[in-house]
């Protein structure tokens, strides 16, 4: 149930009270503002009356009651003409002369008119109640007159109750008004907090579900063992969690610069391959928008128009390659961004892995100075190459060889020319092979060579292949010209028949131990084989290896 944090009644309270503030202060000033005109009404009365007067003695009269009568039509107000000492001479309530006795007590506001001009008194009157007076004293030229007018105060009270009657109303009028407002402030308050909760509710939701997801990103990703596997994996989840959105990832290829390893949501809008100089976010090395607060650049590996974000895809500060996205509208860009750099680095991460995992792999199998697999591969390579063989009837072959006289080659131009040459026939050998066969590294100074599927016959013409080229290579070394060297190879095949691999490999051996013993730079297949072996004419080692320099 929805519960209002922000106390609504304190504005109302505050509402309410100052309506009644401003509905009290406006009733006081127009019931000053009544009594005013009432006072004035009055005084306009006591001046036509005073008026009356004068006219009449002017011409050596006194005004009649009927006079006074007319003056007062339409009002409760009883007017009076006093002389000085404050009797009646005449009264707009009795007919003719009333002045006969003399006063004993002049009330009060005659005696103020006598000594002011104008005097006022608000006093209860038997059978009338309150009663206002006003008086005026006129000066004649040889007395003095006071006109005098009272009047109920229920005239008065009257006007003030209608007043405050509406001065009531406009107050509950302005209340209901108050508390229409009120209820529509929080209807519209808590519509608008209930909004907010759901809408929070819903992103709570899909944000929720966007970590499940990436969560369930890294732990597939984890366990992919090549990129291929793992762009399977990201493929739809990358779909799901960045709907709408085209999508690729560019691997960095050594020498060659980035190259599309995979795409989804449709064929992706930019360049296949291109340099990491073309993509921002490479240069930057980190997220680039191509429209990012209202400035465009895009990334000139983008073929098409559009909102592309990139983002590099880094493993310990590396840069392994970029995760590109193209938008249909910039909105949909700025709102993915988070999930996109998450994804990114969930597959950084992985690809980082997979690279881990290929050189640990590769550094397990390979030799460290040639480069070629080691020995323990090439037994590995061999035993289930040779059972494949067998099973399907299948030539192998197995070339071993040697470079000649390595050992004065050492003694004359050192070790690291040693190494140096050992890497280069290494390559050389590795080059000339089919990408079926493996070169290995035997030990020292001898290599292997497995051709599967290769007969005796091709096996020879590989091994000649081998030995000349490696004899025309002319050597030099930091500077230093060494001069050739040549190889010496011993060839043995298996025709699918049951042998063993070390038999195999004890043939190949001795072949070549008869190919130095017949004079080095040469190839021998094993005794009796056919094809016979084949003498090369390419220069003899030591005596073309160039002394040091
Ligand atoms: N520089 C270098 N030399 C090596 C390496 N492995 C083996 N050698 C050297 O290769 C030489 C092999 O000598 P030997 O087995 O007598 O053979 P060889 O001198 O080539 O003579 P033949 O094989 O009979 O032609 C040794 O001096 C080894 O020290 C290596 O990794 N680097």
């Amino acid at each position: 149930m929805f519960k209002s944090s922000f106390p609504l009644w304190q504005p109302l309270a505050l509402m309410v009270v100052l309506l009644t503030l401003l509905m009290v202060v406006l009733t006081q000033v127009f019931e000053s503002q009544l009594r005013q005109q009432h006072r004035e009404r009055l005084l306009q009365l006591a001046q036509l009356g005073a008026g009356l007067v004068h006219h009449a003695v002017q011409a050596g009269s006194e005004p009649t009651p009927g006079l006074l009568t007319r003056l007062l039509e339409g009002s409760q107000a009883r007017l009076q003409i006093l002389d000085d000492s404050g009797r009646v001479l005449l009264d707009s309530r009795r007919d003719g002369s009333v002045a006969t006795q003399p006063v004993s007590v002049v009330p009060p506001e005659v005696s103020q008119a006598l000594a002011g001009g104008i005097g006022y008194d608000l006093r209860s009157e038997a059978n009338v109640g309150r009663v206002y007076f006003l008086a005026l004293s006129l000066p004649l030229i040889d007395r003095v007159r006071v006109i005098r007018i009272a009047e109920p105060e229920a005239v008065l009270t009257g006007w003030l109750m209608t007043l405050r009657f509406w001065a009531l109303l406009i107050w509950m009028l302005g209340l209901f008004i108050v508390l229409g407002v009120w209820r529509w402030l929080r209807l519209t308050l808590e519509m608008g907090r209930r909004d907010a909760a759901a809408s929070q509710e819903v992103q709570v939701v899909a944000r929720t579900r966007d970590l499940a997801m990436l969560q369930r990103l890294g732990s597939l990703m984890s366990a992919c063992t090549t990129v291929g596997s793992a762009c399977k994996v990201m493929e739809p989840i990358a779909e799901q969690l960045l709907p709408g959105a085209r999508g690729s990832i560019a691997l960095i290829r050594s020498s060659r610069g980035l190259e599309l390893v995979t795409q989804w949501g449709g064929s992706w809008p930019g360049a296949i391959r291109f340099g990491a100089e073309e993509c921002w976010a490479l240069l930057k090395g980190n997220t680039h928008l191509s429209r990012d607060e209202g400035v465009e650049i895009q990334c000139d590996h983008q073929t098409q128009p559009g909102s592309q974000l990139c983002i590099p895809l880094l493993a310990q500060g590396e840069a392994l390659g970029v995760f590109s996205l193209m938008f249909t509208d910039e909105g949909q860009m700025l709102a993915a961004r988070s999930v996109a750099e998450s994804m990114a680095e969930q597959v950084g991460l992985a690809l980082a892995n997979i690279r881990l995992r290929d050189n640990l792999k590769e550094q397990a199998i390979r030799d460290p100075l040639s480069g070629l697999f080691n020995r323990r591969h090439m037994m590995e390579f061999l035993e289930s190459q040779l059972a494949l063989s067998q099973r399907r009837q299948e030539p192998l072959s197995i070339l071993m060889l040697d470079i000649d006289h390595f050992k004065n080659f050492n003694d004359s131009f050192g070790h690291d020319a040693g190494d140096f040459v050992i890497l280069r026939v290494a390559k050389e050998l590795t080059e000339l092979v089919r990408k079926s066969d493996l070169v290995c590294r035997y030990g020292g100074e001898e290599m292997v060579v497995i051709c599967p599927g290769t007969d005796l016959a091709g096996a020879l013409d590989l091994a000649n292949k081998l030995v000349v080229s490696v004899a025309a290579l002319e050597f030099s070394h930091n500077g230093q010209d060494l001069g050739r060297v040549t190889l010496s190879a011993g060839v043995s095949c298996s025709h699918g028949d049951p042998i063993s691999m070390e038999a195999l490999m004890k043939a190949a051996d001795e072949a070549l131990y008869r190919a130095k013993r017949c004079g080095r730079n040469r190839v021998e297949a094993p005794e009796g084989a056919v094809p016979p072996p084949l003498r090369l004419s390419t220069p003899t080692l030591p005596a073309q290896t160039k002394e040091p320099g």
